[in-house]
């Protein structure tokens, strides 16, 4: 397991309910790796990350996704066993499976996997053994690799009691841009504009309850991770963009109107598409 934060972490807790398995956990962080230890996260910690990485059946990267490219071309310099199979958590999946088609033509199995599951809390000592059930965990393998090795996977996998969900890169990316990424910027530039307001009115964050609560939680979430998601999704997130201006301009021009029946429809429609929800 490289990187034993939340995600790594979770995922290693609920890996170790299969028989069999001995996790190694590797981090940049020391004092990850102490906490990662101290809750029983992982078996062992890796003193030489090659050493381990050599040995190991399966492989799987959970540090955010730039750090997560970068490992991939440090794995494919690295003589890995012959059957092994690595995996990511990463956030983004286009950059992430470009990378990986170096471990492809070394004929080392790369299967990307995104787990619809988190928190803005970071760190191993957050991380819980259920935080993936009954999610769904998106898995982009490429096209043309061996239907044993996801089998492989999805057996390791299944104690997270996460639901599989195939899909390519590029759809990943917009689906998680639309659902994911731009909520995020969303929520990060909200509190921005409020942090301003609130350096003239400390009433304001004296004030502020549920809606802000419900609607901001996520700002809170690791800096380090989201510039990185950006990083990767940008030209998505800069047409979603485009869009969501355009979104505001009708909220403005509703408001400019003051048009009752436009306003209540604008409130009302949004709600009978949120009440569809599972979420
Ligand atoms: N947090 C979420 O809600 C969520 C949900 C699904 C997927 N993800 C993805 O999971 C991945 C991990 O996120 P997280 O929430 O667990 O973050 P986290 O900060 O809790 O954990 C990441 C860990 O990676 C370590 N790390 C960073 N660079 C490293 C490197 N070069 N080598 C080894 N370790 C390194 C950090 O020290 C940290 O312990 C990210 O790619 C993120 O996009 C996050
Ligand atoms: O619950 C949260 O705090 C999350 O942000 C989790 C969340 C999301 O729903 O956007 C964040 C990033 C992921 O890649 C997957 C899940």
């Amino acid at each position: 397991m490289i990187g034993v934060g939340l995600i790594g972490g979770s995922l290693a807790l609920s890996i170790k309910k299969n028989e069999n398995v001995h996790i190694v956990g590797a981090d940049i962080n020391i004092e990850e790796m102490r906490v990662a230890m101290a809750h029983a996260v992982i078996d062992e910690q890796a003193d030489d990350v090659k050493k381990e990485a050599e040995m190991a059946d399966y492989i799987i990267l959970a540090t955010p996704v730039e750090e997560t490219a970068n490992w991939i071309h440090v794995l494919s310099k690295w003589t890995l066993q012959q059957n092994v199979v690595i995996t990511d958590v990463g956030s983004t999946k286009v950059a992430v499976m470009e990378t990986a088609f170096l471990l492809k033509e070394k004929g080392v199995t790369f299967i990307g996997g995104h787990p619809m599951a988190g928190s803005h809390q970071s760190g191993a000592s957050n991380a819980r053994a259920d935080l993936f059930y009954e999610a769904r965990y998106m898995l982009t393998p490429f096209e043309d690799e061996n239907p044993q090795k996801i089998d492989a996977l999805m057996h390791l996998l299944a104690p997270t009691q996460a639901h599989f969900v195939f899909i390519d890169a590029i759809t990943h990316d917009q689906v998680t841009g639309v659902i994911s990424h731009l909520p995020h910027v969303i929520a990060t530039s909200l509190v921005r504009q409020v942090k301003g307001y609130s350096a003239k009115n400390t009433l304001i964050t004296e004030m502020a309850a549920g809606g802000f609560r419900d609607l901001t939680r996520i700002a809170s979430s690791s800096p380090h991770m989201w510039r990185d998601i950006l990083k990767q999704n940008r030209y998505t997130l800069l047409a979603l963009l485009d869009d969501w201006m355009k979104e505001m301009e009708q909220v403005k021009n509703l408001l400019e109107k003051g048009d009752s029946h436009e306003l209540f429809h604008y409130f009302s429609d949004a709600k009978q598409f949120r009440d569809s929800l599972h979420v």
